[in-house]
C-alpha cells in the first residue's frame, strides 16, 4: 500500500490521495500526463486505407496486435480534420473499451443489449462487428448523452440494426425483436389508420421528429421538467434503424412485458453492462478536474454516500442485465473504476445471489487477467491509459 505522505508531491488533492490509498491504488499512474496512449479503430473493410490515413494525419499508426482493427497513435496527433475520420471510416476509442467489447465475443446474428450505452463508442464497435446482421439495443438514463450517441450512429452510418431507449437500466425489460424478414417494413399490412397512440405503427425513423413529439417536448421544457429520466416514466424510444425490428411494429407490441419463461429462450445473446462508476480509472477524466476544480471532483467522485449508492446501482444494473440474457448467453460487466468495491465486490455479490451465472474470465488492473486476452489490455507498454476492468459471465440455466 502506498502512503499519502510518500506521494504528497503529486498534483492531486489530499482527498483523492486518501481515496487511492483506501483502495490500494498507485497515485503515480495519474502523473503520466504526456504519455497516455491513444487509439483509433478503423472500420472493418477500410484497412486498406491505412497508408492514406497515415499520410493524412502525418503519423505512423502502430497496429495493436491483440485487438483487431485497433491502432495506437501519438497523444498529440489530431484526427478530427482527416478525411477518413470525417467520412466515418475511423474513430477514436480506447483499447480498454475495445477489450470489453471483444470479450463479449459477438457473433454474426447476435442480439446485443448495451445497458449503459452513452456516449456510445462501445455500441458503435458492436454494430461494426455485427455488420448487416442481428441487432443492438442501447439503453441509457441520460437523454442528452443518448442523443449524442444517436448523432454518432448517423455520422458513422451504423444505425440500421440499432434502437435506442432512454430508460432506467435497472428495470428495462424489452426483449430483442428476433424475427427479421430482411425488409425494413415487416408488417406492411398493419392498419395505418388504427387510432390511439398504443396502436400506432412505427414507420421508418426520420431525423425530423413529428410535430406532436416536438410540441410535447417544448411543453415539458417550459414546465421545467427535469432532463433526467424518472423511474415512473416509460422507456422512450429515441432512435430505431430500418432493420432494428421496430419498423412495422405497433407500440403496444414493442412495449409488451415478457414472462420470465420467454426471456430464457428469447432474451439477448450478449449483454454489456458498462456501469456508471467513479471513473477513477479514466486518467484523462481525472486530469480534467485540474481545470474544473478539485472541489467539483470531490463532490462528483469522492462523496462517500454517492460511492455507496453507486455500488448499489451497479449491482442492480448487473442483475437486470443478466435477467434479460437468454440461457447460453454471455454478459460482460465493466467499469472504468479501479476499485475492488465497484468491481470484484459487485461481481462476487452478484454471483452469490445468482446461481445460474458462471464466471468465464476477467481482466483487471493489477489483478489476474482473463486468459483470452493478451497482453494486458489495461497496460500498453508500461503506460496505463484507461484501465477498465471487466468480467465475463455466462448464463447456464
Ligand atoms: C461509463 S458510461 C457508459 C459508456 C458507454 N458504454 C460508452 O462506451 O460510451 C455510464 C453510463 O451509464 C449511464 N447510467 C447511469 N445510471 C443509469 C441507469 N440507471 N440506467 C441506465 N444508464 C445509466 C450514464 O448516463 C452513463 O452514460
Amino acid at each position: 500500500m502506498i502512503g499519502v505522505e510518500e506521494t504528497s508531491s503529486l498534483p492531486l488533492p489530499d482527498a483523492f490521495l486518501d481515496f487511492l490509498n483506501q483502495h490500494d491504488l498507485d497515485p503515480s499512474i495519474y502523473t503520466a500526463t504526456d504519455s497516455i496512449p491513444r487509439y483509433i479503430r478503423i472500420k472493418p473493410g477500410y484497412e486498406d486505407l491505412l497508408e492514406e490515413i497515415e499520410s493524412d494525419i502525418r503519423c505512423k499508426l502502430e497496429r495493436v496486435c491483440w485487438l483487431p482493427n485497433f491502432y495506437h497513435l501519438q497523444p498529440d496527433v489530431r484526427i478530427a480534420s482527416s478525411k477518413a475520420y470525417q467520412e466515418g471510416k475511423m474513430y477514436g476509442i480506447d483499447a480498454a473499451s475495445g477489450a470489453a467489447v471483444t470479450a463479449l465475443d459477438i457473433s454474426v446474428g447476435d442480439h446485443v443489449l448495451d445497458l449503459c450505452a452513452a456516449p456510445g463508442a462501445k455500441l458503435c464497435m458492436m454494430l461494426d462487428i455485427l455488420g448487416s446482421s442481428g441487432s443492438v439495443t442501447g439503453v441509457d438514463i441520460a437523454k442528452h448523452r443518448l442523443a449524442a450517441c444517436r448523432t454518432m450512429l448517423q455520422k458513422y452510418s451504423l444505425g440500421d440494426h440499432c434502437r435506442l431507449f432512454v430508460a432506467d437500466g435497472t428495470s428495462f425489460s424489452f426483449l430483442p425483436v428476433r424475427i427479421h424478414s430482411g425488409s425494413p417494413l415487416q408488417n406492411e399490412n398493419a392498419d395505418e389508420f388504427a387510432s390511439g397512440e398504443k396502436s400506432e405503427v412505427y414507420r421508418e425513423w426520420k431525423s425530423r421528429r413529428p410535430w406532436k413529439e416536438r410540441k410535447k417536448e417544448a411543453i415539458a421544457r417550459e414546465k421545467g421538467v427535469s432532463k433526467l429520466f424518472s423511474p415512473t416514466q416509460e422507456p422512450e424510444l429515441i432512435f430505431y434503424g430500418r432493420y432494428s425490428g421496430v419498423v412495422g411494429m405497433r407500440k403496444n407490441e414493442l412495449y409488451q412485458k415478457m414472462p420470465i419463461s420467454e426471456v430464457l429462450q428469447l432474451g439477448y445473446d450478449k449483454v454489456l453492462v458498462d456501469a456508471e462508476c467513479t471513473h477513477d480509472g479514466s486518467i484523462k477524466h481525472v486530469q480534467k478536474f485540474e481545470q474544473w476544480g478539485w472541489t467539483t471532483f470531490q463532490r462528483r467522485v469522492l462523496d462517500a454516500e454517492r460511492t455507496d449508492d453507486l455500488t448499489v446501482l451497479q449491482l442492480q444494473l448487473l442483475t437486470n442485465g443478466f435477467r434479460l440474457l437468454r440461457v447460453g448467453g454471455a454478459l460482460v460487466y465493466s467499469t472504468c473504476s479501479l476499485t475492488f468495491a465497484q468491481n470484484e465486490d459487485v461481481v462476487e455479490r452478484f454471483l452469490s445471489e445468482n446461481t445460474s451465472a458462471e464466471m468465464q474470465g476477467k481482466a483487471a488492473y493489477n489483478r489476474p487477467l482473463w486468459s483470452g486476452l493478451s497482453p494486458n489490455p489495461v497496460h500498453s507498454g508500461s503506460l496505463v491509459h484507461r484501465a477498465a476492468p471487466f468480467y465475463h459471465l455466462a448464463r447456464d440455466f
